[in-house]
């Protein structure tokens, strides 16, 4: 297992190993021991997954508030997309700054994504299966979301907002300030 910390310290992009024979390979997708060891300590309690049909599809940028506040393991098991986390932790060194990593069905990479930090993806291809676990369970009045183009976050989507294809619900999200506050750095 490789994992890379990325330009936000807190982001990780895990890499499992693949043991490839004449059959094809096998992985584990989620050791908790071992995910123990890079800190990853908090315990998953439901598992997600999507199917987006188009590349270009954007969902997000999501999060939960506090007390149902979701750490993320993400990855993509069929096509690739790119993977975005944004730092809302007020008083954060990174507040407001985002990272991205390209997870694909070949890569088999994971992105983990702590409670704190907004999530979202583009699809990168067609027919696009993303799955991830979360450390808490869903819960609809803790829902917040931010406008994936909001120009104050400065994102460099690889799809133009005309070719965008995103939710009702997402094109309505707000700003950055919308969600300023929710989460404080070092809690
Ligand atoms: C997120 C979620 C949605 N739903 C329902 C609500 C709704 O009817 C339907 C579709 O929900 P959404 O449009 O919010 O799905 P989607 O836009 O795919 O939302 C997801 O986006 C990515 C980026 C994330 O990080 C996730 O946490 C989640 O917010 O599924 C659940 O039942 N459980 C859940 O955990």
């Amino acid at each position: 297992m490789h994992v890379e910390k990325l330009t936000i310290p807190d982001i990780l992009l895990i890499t499992p190993a693949r043991f490839e024979d004449s059959r094809g390979y096998f992985t584990e997708t989620f050791n908790a021991p071992r995910m123990a060891t890079h800190g990853l300590t908090l315990p998953f309690v439901q598992d997600n997954q999507s199917l987006s049909r188009q590349k270009g599809v954007v969902r997000g940028l999501h999060c939960q508030a506090p007390p149902h506040a979701q750490g993320k393991l993400v990855r993509c098991t069929q096509g690739a997309i790119w993977d975005v986390a944004v730092d809302i932790r007020i008083g954060s060194p990174t507040f407001g700054k985002w990272v991205a990593a390209t997870l694909t069905g070949e890569n088999g990479s994971q992105l983990w994504i702590p409670p704190g930090f907004l999530h979202g993806f583009c699809t990168l291809s067609d027919d696009v299966v993303v799955q991830y676990k979360c450390t808490d369970v869903w819960n609809r009045e803790s829902e917040c979301a931010v406008l994936w183009n909001d120009p104050a976050l400065a994102i460099d989507w690889p799809v133009a907002p005309g070719d965008a294809i995103v939710s009702d619900k997402d094109a309505a999200a707000g700003d950055l300030l919308s969600v300023s506050g929710i989460f404080t750095f070092g809690e």
